[in-house]
């Protein structure tokens, strides 16, 4: 058994523990990571980089069907889905150097590929290594929820652990779940030419803005994917091929299963009671990240919250503060955006309108401006969205954006909220002509123009200046 000291052992080399390690490291302190699987974590390996280079290559293969109303002859494009998932893999190996074990060396980083497990209040083991560390920071992410569905053991499932591995085209995706997950891997799948079915037992896309979601459907639904709602998967059958899922008295039938009903917290391997952190089905944490030991911090999925890469990182830079200078620094939740890469995108910060009508009642003010009225979307035919911004005292509370480049827009909301910025301050913007982004500006317009345009106490001083002016 080796012994090692050090200041800071990071559990985990995904999003959150790699912003950990990076920061402690470039800036003095002597850090250890620890990583059981593959370096860079699900975002990288199983998550948003391959979900999104499959989603690029459905993109291409939808365009080529979707020319006509610009001139262009629609062809049927033939797709080599091993071919898109060679086009995954590069982008992973592309991106993985970044992430790499020799990048983290090379930044002083001492990484050890086990997996860590508390064995006292300060000490964690990995392999043949025992760390004694001033700080820990669990940065461990989340897995594939796996549900207990009579029959699913029987039958071959994927998840999103696996389903970049598959290298024949499925003649019939059938995928449980309708969150993000599954509703960016039907229309994927739908547009590489799988017929997909999506099986959802609450609302799909439920955790966002109604109206908004019911867009995103209408569309995946326009391109053939079936959303059956409100019907939980209740039993599976079959075999490789030819699997049913039993549904709210009705069988679908598919050649592939995914499954994509969440995730759950990596605490299993990690042994916390022995370090008194509690736990519950996430680590449990304070606004300030830290557990109910001292010395131990969580960042990223395994803490609970919201989960994305983004929250991850926002989490890693804020826990370095305490751990290297010893200041207080707390997660803020107002201004993390989240978008679902649907096509049209999804977009969220802040409160969605019902979120701020109970919070905040009649003091809330909606403005909004739909995308058929911004003049790049009608020149490219990307006129269905709307955004909508919920205001309270002249300022931004929340952002819903639905429609084209959605998750590039909203991040202009997450910067006012964070800062606290005025409906005018986003008025004051000019953006170039004609581009997407004047929706933002429009729709901080469209909050002005009734207190402007409808009013009669300024049409009065309009009126009294006229008078007067030489
Ligand atoms: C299909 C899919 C698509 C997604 N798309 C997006 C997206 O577009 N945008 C977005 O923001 N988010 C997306 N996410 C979410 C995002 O991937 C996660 O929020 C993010 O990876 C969380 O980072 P993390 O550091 O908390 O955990 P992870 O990235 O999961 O990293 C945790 C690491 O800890 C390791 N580990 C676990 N236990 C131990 C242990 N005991 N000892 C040592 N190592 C251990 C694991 O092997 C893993 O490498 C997506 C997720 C999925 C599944
Ligand atoms: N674009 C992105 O940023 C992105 C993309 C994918 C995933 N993610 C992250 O990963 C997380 C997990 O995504 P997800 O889609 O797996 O989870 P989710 O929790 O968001 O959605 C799961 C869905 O499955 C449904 N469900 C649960 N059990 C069911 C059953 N037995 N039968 C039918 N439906 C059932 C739920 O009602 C829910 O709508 C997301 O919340 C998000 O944080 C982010």
């Amino acid at each position: 058994m080796q012994r090692i000291g050090t200041d800071l052992c990071v559990i985990g080399a995904g999003s959150g523990g790699l912003s950990v390690a990076a920061g402690a490291a470039q800036m003095g302190a002597r850090v250890v990571l620890l990583e059981g699987g593959e370096m860079g974590g699900d975002c990288l390996n199983y998550g948003c980089v391959p979900s999104k280079a499959l989603i690029a290559a459905a993109k291409h293969a939808h365009a080529m069907g979707a020319g006509a109303p610009f001139g262009v002859t629609p062809v049927t494009p033939q797709v080599d889905y091993a071919a898109a998932k060679d086009h995954v893999r590069a982008a992973i190996d592309t991106i993985a150097p970044v992430d790499s074990q020799e990048r983290f060396e090379g930044l002083g980083v001492r990484v050890i590929r086990d997996y860590g497990r508390f064995v006292s209040e300060r000490e964690v083991q990995a392999g043949e290594h025992v760390i004694r560390a001033r700080r820990f920071v669990i940065a461990t992410g989340s897995s594939p929820f796996v549900p207990p569905i009579p029959g699913l053991e029987d039958v071959p499932y994927h998840t999103n652990e696996t389903i970049w591995d598959l290298r024949e085209r499925p003649g019939h995706l059938l995928i449980v779940g309708g969150g993000p997950i599954g509703m960016e891997m039907a229309q994927a799948h739908a547009r590489l030419g799988c017929k997909v079915t999506v099986i959802e037992g609450d609302k799909a896309l439920g955790k966002d803005d109604p109206e908004a979601a019911a867009l995103v459907l209408e569309r995946l639904r326009g391109e053939g994917v079936e959303i059956v709602e409100g019907v939980q998967a209740e039993r599976v059958s079959g075999q490789a091929g030819a699997i049913a899922v039993e549904a709210g008295g009705a069988r679908h039938t598919g050649s592939h299963l995914l499954i994509a009903v969440g995730r759950k917290a990596n605490i299993a391997r990690l042994d916390l009671d022995r370090a008194g952190v509690k736990h519950d089905r996430a680590v449990e944490v304070d606004a300030r990240l830290r557990t109910a030991n001292r010395r131990v911090y969580a960042v990223g999925d395994v803490a609970g919250g919201l989960q994305f890469t983004h929250v991850a990182g926002y989490h890693g830079g804020l826990v370095i503060r305490p751990i290297l200078f010893g200041l207080p620094a707390t997660a803020k939740t107002a201004h993390l955006p989240w978008a679902t890469y649907t096509d049209p995108e999804l977009a969220q910060v802040g409160l969605t309108e019902a979120q701020a009508r109970e919070r905040h009642g009649d003091a809330v003010t909606v403005a909004r401006f739909d995308y058929a009225e911004n003049d790049r979307a009608v020149a490219e035919r990307k006129t269905d969205g709307f955004i909508k911004v919920m205001v309270v005292k002249g300022r931004p509370v929340g952002a819903t954006i639905v429609g084209a480049e959605a998750a590039n827009l909203i991040g202009l909301w997450s910067l006012a909220i964070a800062n606290r910025l005025k409906m005018s301050a986003i008025a004051a913007m000019v953006a170039p002509y004609p581009t997407l982004g004047e929706l933002n500006k429009r729709a901080a317009g469209a909050y002005f123009t009734p207190k402007l345009f409808e009013s009669p106490a300024v049409k009065r001083v309009v009126g009294l200046v006229q008078r007067w002016l030489p």
